[in-house]
C-alpha cells in the first residue's frame, strides 16, 4: 500500500517509455504494483486499443445486486457519505464485486466524456483482464489497496482518470467487494485513498452486525471509549472459538486471518477465568478493553418503505409524486423546486422510476456545472470532425442519450441565456441539430427540471427567458424545507430507523433537539447528522443528547420554536403524533400511516407500544 502520492507526470511518462518502448521494468518511477500489473496486461492487451465497453444486462446486474444485498446495505451509506465529501470535486464513488463488475456508483459524471461515463456505470466490468491496469481490477489482482493515476492505467484511453481503490473484507478475511474513488486526472486528490480506507473500516464494522444466531460477539480495543465505535475490533465466537473477525481485531491481536480463524479464544486472550471480564490480556501481555454482546447481534428491523436502497418513500410528498407521474405520463414537463438538499433529484429519479418511461434512460444534467466551452457539444452532440479534437465517430450529446427516457435538467435557473434559446427550440421541436450537421434529429423524451432558485424574479430581471419558464413548468412541485414540515418528527424517526440496522434508539431529548434544529441543509444534512450519531453510538444503545455535536445543540436562538415533548416522554410524543395523524385521516390507519411515513403494520405496532420499544438484551 502506498501513502499520499508524490509521483509526477514526468516520472510516470519516463516509466511508460522504459516499459513500452524499451521493454524494461520501470521501477522506481512507478511502484512495483503498477509495474507488475503492466507485465500481466502486456501479454493480452494493446495499450493503444480502445476495447469495447460491455455493459452487463440489467437483469444480470439486478441479480448480482441481490446476491450482494447485505454488502450493499452496509456499503451504500458510505458511498453516499464519500460522494458528499467529494461533492464538487469531479469525483465518483464506486462499489464493485469480486469480478470487477460495478454494482453502484454515486456522484457526478459530468466531468467525464461520454465513453468514460458509460465505462464507469453500473454493469461495466473493470477486471484487469478486460480494462488493463486500473484501481478496481488491480486491487482484486493484488488483494491490496491500489492507486492508479492517469497514465499509470495500462490503456491510454483511461488516462483521464485518477483512481483509488481498496478491498472490503468479510468477517472471514476474504475480499467481498472493492470500493473506489475515481476522479478527473487533473486533480491530485492526495487523501482519496485514505478516505476510501476509512469508509471501508466503517463498512466492515457494519458487516459484523449480522452474525448467526448461535454466535456471540466480543468487542475489543486498547481504549475503552472506542468500544462500540467503528474503530473497535470485533471477534465473532461460536462455542468460544473465533469464527469471524474484523480487520481491526486481527491487527489488535498482531496476527493474520489464517492463524486466527477457527481457533479457541483462549489461545489469544486471557480473561482470568471470567469470560465476562471487561479487561483481557493478549498473550504478549498487552491490555485490551473488552465487551461481550450478551445476545446475538440484533437482526435488522423491518425497514421503512424505501426504494433504491436508501430513500424513505416519503408520504408527505407521495401525493405530489402521484400527480407528477400522471402529468409526466401525459408528456407535460415537471418543475421541482425547493431549497438545497430537500430531495429534488431523489424526487426526479423516483418520478422516472414510476413513469411509463421507467425502462428508458434517466439522463441528469447539472446546468450549473456545464463547462462553458463544451456546453453545445456536450448537450447537442457533434458529427465526425465537427471541430478540432472531436472524436472520430462524433458524439450523440446528452439530450439524445435521453431518447426514450427522461431528461433531468438540474439547477435550470443557472443555465446561460444563450443556451436557454437553443434549449427552447429543442423543447418546442423535439429535435436536436448536432454541431457540424445541418440536419435536425428527432428526439423523444419527457422533461423534469429542478431548481433551488426562484425563477419568476430571475425571469422578471431578464436572466431567465419567460417563454422557457412557461414551457418547463407544466406542473410545479415544491418540496418543503425540513423546518417547515409538520411531520418532521415522524420523518426523523423513519429516516433514523432506516439508517440504523442495530437497534439503537433516540432519546426523547435527542429527538427534541433534532426536531427543533433549523436544518439549512435539509434532508442531506439530516441524513449525514444521523449517520454520524449512529457511528458514534454502540449497537443496541440509546443516543443521548450528549452525543449531539455542538452545532446541533447550538445556541437556542438558532433553533425553531418547537413544542416541548409531552412530559419529555417519547411514548407520549409518539402517541400524540399518531393521534393527530389519525384525526387528520378520519380514522383511516392506512392514510395515517402514509402521513407519518411508516408502514401500516408499524402504526398498528406503535398503537400497541407507542415508544416502539425493542426487545432488550437479557
Ligand atoms: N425521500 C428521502 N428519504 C431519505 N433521504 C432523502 C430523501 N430525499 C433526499 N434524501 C437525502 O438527501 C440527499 C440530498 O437529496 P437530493 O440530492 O435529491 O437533494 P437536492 O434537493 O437535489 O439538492 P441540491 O439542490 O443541493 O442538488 C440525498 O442524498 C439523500 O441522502
Amino acid at each position: 500500500m502506498r501513502g499520499p502520492t508524490i509521483k509526477t507526470h514526468t516520472d510516470i511518462e519516463s516509466a511508460r517509455r522504459q516499459f513500452f518502448e524499451h521493454g524494461r521494468m520501470p521501477s522506481p518511477s512507478v511502484s512495483n504494483v503498477i509495474a507488475q500489473s503492466w507485465l500481466r496486461c502486456a501479454d493480452r492487451l494493446d495499450p493503444d486499443a480502445r476495447p469495447p465497453i460491455e455493459i452487463t444486462e440489467w437483469k444480470t446486474l439486478e441479480h448480482r445486486r441481490d446476491l450482494h444485498a447485505e454488502l450493499r446495505r452496509a456499503a451504500l451509506p458510505e458511498l453516499d457519505a464519500l460522494a458528499e465529501l467529494l461533492r464538487g470535486s469531479e469525483s465518483l464513488v464506486l462499489l464493485a464485486d469480486t469480478e470487477g463488475l460495478i454494482l453502484d456508483t454515486v456522484g457526478n459524471t459530468d466531468f467525464l466524456d461520454k465513453t468514460a461515463r458509460i465505462a464507469l456505470q453500473p454493469g461495466a466490468i473493470w477486471s484487469e483482464a478486460q480494462r488493463g491496469t486500473n484501481a478496481i481490477g488491480t486491487t482484486l489482482a493484488e488483494e491490496r489497496a491500489v492507486e492508479v493515476l492517469g497514465r499509470e492505467h495500462f490503456l491510454e484511453c483511461n488516462e483521464i482518470l485518477n483512481c483509488h481503490a481498496a478491498p472490503i473484507l468479510n468477517t472471514r478475511g476474504e475480499i467481498c467487494a472493492v470500493m473506489d474513488v475515481s476522479s478527473n486526472s487533473r486533480l491530485n486528490n492526495l487523501h482519496a485513498l485514505g478516505m476510501v480506507r476509512m469508509a471501508i473500516r466503517i463498512v466492515e464494522h457494519r458487516l459484523t452486525y449480522t452474525v448467526p444466531a448461535d454466535c456471540r460477539v466480543l468487542r475489543l480495543h486498547q481504549q475503552a471509549q472506542l468500544l462500540g465505535s467503528y474503530r473497535e475490533g470485533v471477534l465473532i465466537l461460536r462455542d468460544e472459538h473465533i469464527v469471524g473477525a474484523n480487520r481491526t481485531a486481527v491487527q489488535l491481536l498482531h496476527t493474520h486471518w489464517q492463524e486466527l480463524l477457527d481457533t479457541p479464544l483462549e489461545q489469544w486472550l486471557e480473561t482470568g477465568g471470567d469470560p465476562r471480564a471487561s479487561i483481557a490480556r493478549t498473550l504478549d501481555g498487552r491490555q485490551l478493553h473488552t465487551a461481550r454482546q450478551c445476545t446475538p447481534s440484533p437482526k435488522p428491523r423491518p425497514r421503512a418503505p424505501a426504494i433504491n436502497d436508501g430513500f424513505i418513500d416519503d408520504p408527505s410528498t407521495s401525493v405530489q409524486l402521484e400527480q407528477a407521474v400522471a402529468v409526466l405520463n401525459a408528456g407535460i414537463a415537471v418543475l421541482v423546486c425547493g431549497e438545497t438538499g430537500t430531495g429534488k433529484e431523489v424526487f426526479a429519479r423516483r418520478l422516472h422510476a414510476r413513469s411509463h418511461r421507467r425502462s428508458g434512460p434517466f439522463v441528469a444534467i447539472n446546468c450549473a456545472a456545464l463547462p462553458e466551452t463544451l456546453i453545445e457539444s456536450e448537450l447537442f452532440g457533434y458529427t465526425d470532425g465537427a471541430f478540432t479534437g472531436a472524436r472520430r465517430k462524433g458524439a450523440l450529446g446528452r439530450i439524445r442519450e435521453a431518447d426514450g427516457g427522461v431528461l433531468f435538467l438540474d439547477e435550470i435557473g443557472d443555465m446561460p441565456l444563450a443556451l436557454q434559446a437553443r434549449l427552447l427550440r429543442v423543447l418546442q421541436d423535439r429535435t436536436v441539430i448536432p454541431l457540424g450537421c445541418g440536419t435536425p434529429v428527432t428526439v423523444d423524451f419527457d422533461l423534469i427540471c429542478a431548481t433551488n432558485r426562484r425563477l419568476e424574479p430571475l425571469s422578471a430581471a431578464g436572466r431567465f427567458r419567460k417563454d422557457l419558464y412557461y414551457r418547463i413548468q407544466g406542473y410545479n412541485v415544491r418540496l418543503s424545507a425540513l423546518r417547515e414540515r409538520h411531520d418532521r418528527i415522524a420523518f426523523i424517526l423513519s429516516l433514523f430507523e432506516h439508517l440504523d440496522t442495530s437497534n439503537r434508539q433516540l432519546s426523547p431529548q435527542t429527538l427534541q433537539y433534532l426536531a427543533a434544529h433549523p436544518w439549512p441543509g435539509n434532508l442531506r444534512q439530516l441524513t449525514n447528522a444521523l449517520r454520524t450519531l449512529i457511528a458514534l453510538t454502540p449497537p443496541g444503545s440509546t443516543i443521548e443528547v450528549e452525543t449531539l455535536p455542538d452545532d446541533l445543540l447550538g445556541d437556542s436562538s438558532d433553533c425553531m420554536a418547537f413544542p416541548p415533548l409531552l412530559g419529555g416522554d417519547l411514548r407520549a410524543l409518539n402517541r400524540a403524533a399518531i393521534e393527530r395523524a389519525l384525526e387528520m385521516a378520519n380514522g383511516s390507519v392506512s392514510k395515517a400511516a402514509r402521513q407519518l411515513g411508516v408502514h401500516r403494520s408499524t402504526l398498528y405496532r406503535r398503537l400497541r407500544d407507542p415508544a416502539g420499544n425493542k426487545p432488550h438484551c437479557q
